[in-house]
Formats: C-alpha cells, sequence, structure tokens
C-alpha cells in the first residue's frame, strides 16, 4: 500500500524499466548580464574568448573519444559546432563593442540560436545543441563548474528540462540510472540514447516542480509513472520486481517465440559499421533495420560504388548465418545532403524524402543497389534490401524491379505512410518483405511532427489509430504469406510487443538492449493471448486506455 507521503506524477515513458534511486537536477547554466565587469585589454579578452571555444571543442573532442557509436558522432558534431567562425567573430565583436567578455559570447550563441529557430525544420533541431555550447564556453570564461551532468559517486535519477544530444552522450560513463525530463517526445534523441543504453526514461513530464531534489524516485520507464518519496512498502516492492524481471530476462535466449512456440523475429537496428560490430555479439536473429544515412552524411559527393562495397561487405560479415535488412538511402527532409539538392521545400516532411529522391537522382539509388548486390554475393549473406518512404504499390513495383535487376533476392519496402498501410494488400504483390516504420507512421497518421516534444500523445505508438494501420498490414502479410517486421522505436516497448504480435507482426527490431525484455514478454505469453490484447488495444479510444486494457489482460503474465 503507499504512504500518504508518497506523490504519484506522469510522463511519457520511452525507455522500458524500473529504478529507484535519489534524483539530481543538471548543472544549471550560469547567468551572464551587461553589467558584468568588463576586461581591461579588447585583444586579450579576444583571445580569451578563442581559448574558451577552443576549450569547449577539445572537451567535446575528448569526450567522443572514450565512447564510441552513435554518443561519439554526436560529440564530434558539437565540437566541429563550437569552432564555427561565424560564432567566433560574432563573439569577437560583441566584445570590441564593449560587452563584458562571456556575456558576449553568450550573445553571440543566442543571435546564432534564434537564427536556427527561424530556419526551422532539422536546423530548429541544433538549438539546444548550440545552446549549450554557449553555456560550456561561458562557464570557461568565468572559472565555474561546466553545465552538465552531475557526479556525486552514486546511482541516481538525472532530471532536466531537456538534454543536449551533447549531455546525453555522456551518460553512458556516468552513474545515471535513470531519466526524467520535462520536454522531449517518443522519437527525441534522448529517448532513442537513453534506450540503446539501457537506461530506463520518462520525457514530457508536466509535473517535475513537485519534486525536491535528492530525495528519492521510482521511475517506471514502461508506464510513464514516476512516484516521488517512495514509502518502505513501495521500495521492497519495487527492488522484487527489478530482480524478478532480471531474472526473466536471464532465463530466456535464443530466437524469439510467444509461450506457445510461434516464432518472433528479434533483430537489431544498426546505423554504422561499428554498430554491427557490437550488435553483432548481442542475442538477435539479424539486422531488422541497417539505416543506411551514415554513409552519405556530412560529405560533398556520394560514396562510390567500392566504397559502398567494402562497407556492405564489412557488415554483411558480421552478421554471417544471420539475415540483414539493409534500407536504402532515407535522405531529404530532416537528412538533406549537399549533393542532393531538392530545391526549397514549403514542407519538406511531406516532399521529396526516401525513396522519392531516387527518382529525382537515379543514378545514387542505382549505385547503391548495385554495391549492395555485389556485397551479397561476394559474402553469400542473407541480405535482404527494402525502400524508406514507400506511398504506393506503383513505387513498391518500380523499386522491386530496380533492386532485382541488381541481382537482390529478398526486396521489401518499409510501411511509414498512411496510404502504404491502408493498401498494404497492393504493395505486397510486388515484395517478399514489409517493415513497419512507426516513428514516421505516427507523424503521418496523426500529422505531428515527430521532433515536436509538445505532440508526444500525438506520437505515442499506443494510439488506436496508429495500431489499426498496423493491423491492417499484418492482416494482409498474413493473407498473402507474406513477413511483416516493425522496425521503429515502437518494437522495442515489452508491453507492446504482444500487441503487435497480435496484430500480425512476425518480427520485430530494436536496440540491442531492449531485445531481453521484449524476448522475455513474449516467452510469457500465448499468442491467442497476443490476439486478445490486439483486438483490446484497437478496441480502445486513447493510447491510456490501450495500456491499461493490456494490461488488464497481463493478469498471470508476469511483468
Ligand atoms: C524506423 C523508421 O525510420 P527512421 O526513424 O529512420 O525514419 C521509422 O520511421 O519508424
Ligand atoms: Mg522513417
Amino acid at each position: 500500500m503507499p504512504t500518504t507521503t508518497e506523490q504519484v506524477v506522469h510522463g511519457l515513458g520511452v525507455s522500458p524499466g524500473l529504478v529507484c534511486a535519489p534524483w539530481l537536477a543538471f548543472g544549471t547554466p550560469v547567468e551572464t548580464s551587461l553589467e558584468d565587469p568588463v576586461g581591461e585589454s579588447v585583444p586579450a579578452e579576444i583571445a580569451r574568448v578563442q581559448a574558451a571555444l577552443a576549450t569547449v571543442s577539445g572537451d567535446l573532442e575528448a569526450r567522443a573519444a572514450q565512447v564510441d557509436g552513435v554518443a561519439s558522432e554526436i560529440l564530434l558534431v558539437s565540437a566541429a559546432m563550437a569552432r564555427d567562425p561565424g560564432i567566433v567573430s560574432a563573439a569577437e565583436e560583441n566584445v570590441r563593442g564593449g560587452m563584458p567578455t562571456a556575456h558576449a559570447v553568450r550573445v553571440a550563441f543566442d543571435g546564432f540560436c534564434t537564427k536556427l529557430e527561424a530556419l526551422g525544420g532539422y536546423l530548429a533541431e541544433r538549438v539546444a545543441d548550440l545552446r549549450d555550447l554557449g553555456h560550456r564556453a561561458v562557464a570557461v570564461l568565468l572559472g565555474v563548474p561546466m553545465p552538465g551532468i552531475p557526479d556525486p559517486g552514486h546511482p541516481f535519477v538525472l532530471v532536466a528540462r531537456d538534454l543536449s544530444p551533447a549531455d546525453t552522450a555522456m551518460l553512458g560513463g556516468s552513474d545515471v540510472v535513470g531519466l526524467l525530463t520535462a520536454e522531449g517526445g517518443p522519437t527525441s534523441h534522448t529517448a532513442i540514447l537513453a534506450k540503446s543504453l539501457g537506461l530506463p526514461a520518462i520525457v514530457n513530464c508536466a509535473d517535475l516542480d513537485r519534486l525536491v531534489e535528492g530525495r528519492p524516485v521510482v521511475l517506471d520507464g514502461a508506464t510513464g509513472e514516476v512516484v516521488v518519496d517512495p514509502g518502505e512498502h513501495r521500495r521492497s516492492e519495487v527492488s522484487a520486481r527489478i530482480a524478478e524481471a532480471r531474472a526473466r530476462v536471464a532465463a530466456t535466449s535464443g530466437p524469439g517465440r510467444t509461450r506457445d512456440g510461434a516464432p518472433v523475429g528479434l533483430l537489431v537496428n544498426i546505423g554504422t559499421v561499428d554498430d554491427a560490430v557490437r550488435a553483432a555479439a548481442a542475442d538477435s536473429e539479424g539486422v531488422g533495420l541497417f539505416r543506411t544515412e551514415f554513409l552519405y552524411l556530412g560529405r560533398q559527393t556520394a560514396p562510390t560504388l567500392d566504397e559502398q562495397i567494402t562497407t556492405y561487405t564489412a557488415v554483411l560479415e558480421k552478421f554471417a548465418g544471420r539475415k540483414v535488412v539493409v534500407r536504402t538511402l532515407d535522405s531529404g527532409s530532416d537528412k538533406p545532403l549537399p549533393f542532393l539538392d531538392l530545391g526549397a521545400e514549403e514542407n519538406p516532411a511531406l516532399g521529396v524524402r526516401g525513396l522519392r529522391v531516387g527518382s529525382v537522382y537515379p543514378d545514387v539509388l542505382a549505385t547503391q543497389l548495385e554495391a549492395l548486390g555485389a556485397a551479397a554475393s561476394a559474402t553469400g549473406a542473407d541480405l535482404w534490401v527494402m525502400a524508406p518512404m514507400v506511398a504506393t504499390a506503383d513505387e513498391a513495383e518500380g523499386f522491386a524491379a530496380l533492386a532485382r535487376s541488381r541481382g537482390i533476392a529478398k526486396v521489401g519496402a518499409m510501411i511509414e505512410i498512411p496510404s502504404a498501410a491502408l493498401r498494404a494488400r497492393d504493395l505486397l504483390q510486388h515484395l517478399d518483405f514489409v517493415s513497419i516504420g512507426t516513428n514516421d507512421l505516427s507523424q503521418y497518421a496523426c500529422a505531428a511532427d515527430r521532433m515536436a516534444g509538445g505532440l508526444a500523445t500525438l506520437l505515442d505508438p499506443w494510439q488506436p489509430a496508429v495500431l489499426d494501420l498496423i493491423g491492417l498490414v499484418g492482416t494482409a502479410g498474413a493473407e498473402a504469406g507474406t513477413p511483416v517486421g516493425v522496425c521503429g522505436e515502437a518494437a522495442s516497448d515489452p508491453a507492446l510487443a504482444p500487441v503487435l504480435v497480435g496484430l500480425g507482426v512476425t518480427s520485430l527490431s530494436m536496440v540491442a538492449p531492449s531485445l531481453g525484455g521484449v524476448r522475455a514478454r513474449l516467452a510469457a505469453t500465448d499468442l491467442d493471448r497476443c490476439r486478445e490484447m490486439a483486438v483490446a488495444a484497437r478496441s480502445a479510444t486513447s493510447p491510456q486506455a490501450a495500456r491499461s486494457a493490456v494490461a488488464a489482460l497481463e493478469s498471470g503474465v508476469p511483468r
């Protein structure tokens, strides 16, 4: 029974897991003002500005060297931003104009943030990173501790308004055992990185003001529930549940199965060769989504055929004997590339992105498919290739013909546009498999920008409308005898996994740390129960009601 001092607040659970620990706030940046003292020598102050920015950049580079994969890449991009000549000269100009040095730097960063915000889209999302760099430079100039993750020497739940990628990237080496933020959505970088680190996380929690720093909290990343000041009884109940969950995960291994033995492929999502090296060691049946964008990002020309063959061969070799699903380039919208000029677009998320870029730049798609075909025949790997952002059966047919002409045996499409889900039956006539991208499917089904934390409820994959669309694809797949995967963030939610299986999904692809929880949940649920859960979730009229309806059917199924 809860004690009277307990308080419960709610956010959006984005990385499952249960934890009980004291919470600490993310270090707040120091304020600056025009009233601060001004340095005596302008040249000396300018030199200090340059040194501070170099220190911030160097610090991030050093941190990048301590981590790897996505975290390292994120830090290196931030390090480069701190050296941006435009920012350096704006800060110098402010110093020359008589501003106190730290304030001059702060104002320079604020100016660039405003410009980025005005540009909107992908660039506007970099504002948090840029602001964070400004705070760091100010801390160096004033000789105060860097804002950021505390280091108390014991495990703690980190509480913040939102986290910049640079800070999220450092979570791995810290004592943080859970994350709670006031902002952010289910596909924010905080959510994705927390999941890749296996950290329970809740975002979009409006009630953070009710928390008193240093007090213990119980954070349930599956339900989004936060219990502040848990009583003795609650704490021992949580410890028992954590121990049980660990034991259950440890007790299951190997290919995914429901309790009564129906196979459900459990696969990993990867985005680089480094990811492949790490993920190859995980207990998975292969790769369900290899995002190939990393090969194209941050360069002025497209990667050559040979370069691509080398990369794909390296990844396929890591997964010898297991299937690897590669997605062709998903550029455009939030991933613009300088060598693929698509002109100005009013609404890039609804513009030329994904497979559509292939019709403007057919050589880029043809070269990628040729490289994939060559890598498959060199390795004899079980290669499956799918296109992103397919909207119609004609597009599926065209892509399949092109891929098959390059020697690719298994050709599929991502289902991430409602039209493709509604007419999955037509698409499947041309394809060997489909994989549902729930991140974009939610965005387009509910017309809610996937990066907009304020729209998190609309982006929740438990939205009954999204479940309906997934159900249509599952039914079409079952009729055609064609595999239907899910490779969006929804695949890593253990509570949703049986629902997806009940909707007809045959494989789930996620970051490696999520595999154990999903495998254990499936192993505890019969296929018929999965189907009942799917019906119950679709009968609900809100994500919360869907969760509750499924939880009610879980009695007797260990969580
Ligand atoms: C897996 C997906 O693709 P991405 O997140 O790369 O757009 C998705 O949209 O769910
Ligand atoms: Mg997508």
